[in-house]
């Protein structure tokens, strides 16, 4: 199978609620507006006409200032935000690594919990029966096979998530920088397991700010600004254009951008 992830002239406007100015000094008047005033709503376009393809061997970091619209691209790429505009297309199997915490039904036992997320992410029923050890196994859960969720700590949720998530190897992977927030020997496993499904993905997207980070994981990089894609081409090339423009007003391109696009 020709795996591939093609973006043309996507464009995303998600809704945003805003509050006419308040006088914070008129107290009372202020608790009266905060309760009765009803915010306005309005839609801000937070991708713009973004347009690349991915092929096998592609290992894509995606960078840009805070609010430049990485995590919304992810969002994007893995179906969890339709698009307004243009068009995905996907060829192949995607995993997403982005918040591991989401998606779980807190009533249900921790089994149950491998079961239902197995299936959401895209497993069949006995796919995701044949992954429960395992995933027990790696997340050091096994005696709390049986425990609902919501009587575990959020170190043992992040251990479920992560190992639940990164269970079955697939074509594409789709993830943000991943900081470890478990214990020292848990976030060593995790990081072995995280390249291993790097090395054996054919296509890679991660967002990070971290450049040596994406330098050792990535061979090309997108940048993006204000929603816009500026660059995509070689890793190194992209972060000496991003370093420049970290340098910047917002709205201007550095020579090094200005030169790749
Ligand atoms: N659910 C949402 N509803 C409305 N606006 C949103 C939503 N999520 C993000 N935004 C806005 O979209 C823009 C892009 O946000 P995004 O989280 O994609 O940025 P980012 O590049 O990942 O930033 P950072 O480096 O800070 O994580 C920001 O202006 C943000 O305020």
């Amino acid at each position: 199978m020709n795996v591939f992830l093609e973006a043309q002239h996507l464009g995303l406007d998600l809704p945003i609620f805003t509050q006419e100015q308040r006088n914070v000094k008129a107290t009372v008047g202020l608790f009266l507006r905060s309760a009765f005033q009803p915010p306005k709503r309005e839609l801000r376009t937070t991708l713009d006409d973004v347009s690349f393809r991915l092929e096998p061997g592609d290992r894509v970091g995606v960078v840009g200032r805070n609010g430049a619209g990485k995590s919304t691209l992810l969002k994007v790429l893995v179906g969890a935000y339709p698009p307004s505009r243009g068009g995905l297309e996907v060829n192949g199997s995607r995993q997403a690594l982005l918040n591991l915490a989401l998606g779980f039904n807190q009533e249900a036992t921790v089994v149950e919990n491998i079961m239902l997320r197995g299936i959401a992410m895209g497993l069949r029923p006995a796919q995701a029966a044949a992954v429960i050890d395992e995933v027990l196994d790696f997340s050091e859960l096994g005696e709390k096979a049986g425990h609902r969720l919501r009587t575990l700590s959020s170190g043992q949720r992040m251990r479920l998530g992560f190992a639940l998530a990164t269970a079955v190897q697939h074509e594409i992977l789709i993830m943000d920088e991943w900081i470890g927030t478990g214990d020292a020997s848990f976030v060593d496993k995790a990081k072995n397991r995280i390249r291993s499904r790097v090395d054996n993905a054919q296509i890679v997207v991660l967002a990070s700010h971290n450049f040596s980070l994406l330098r050792s994981v990535c061979n090309k990089a997108m940048l993006l600004e204000g929603g816009k894609l500026l660059a995509l081409g070689d890793v190194d090339e992209v972060l000496k254009g991003y370093d420049e423009l970290l340098h910047m007003p917002h709205g201007d391109a550095s020579p090094a951008v200005q030169a790749m696009v």
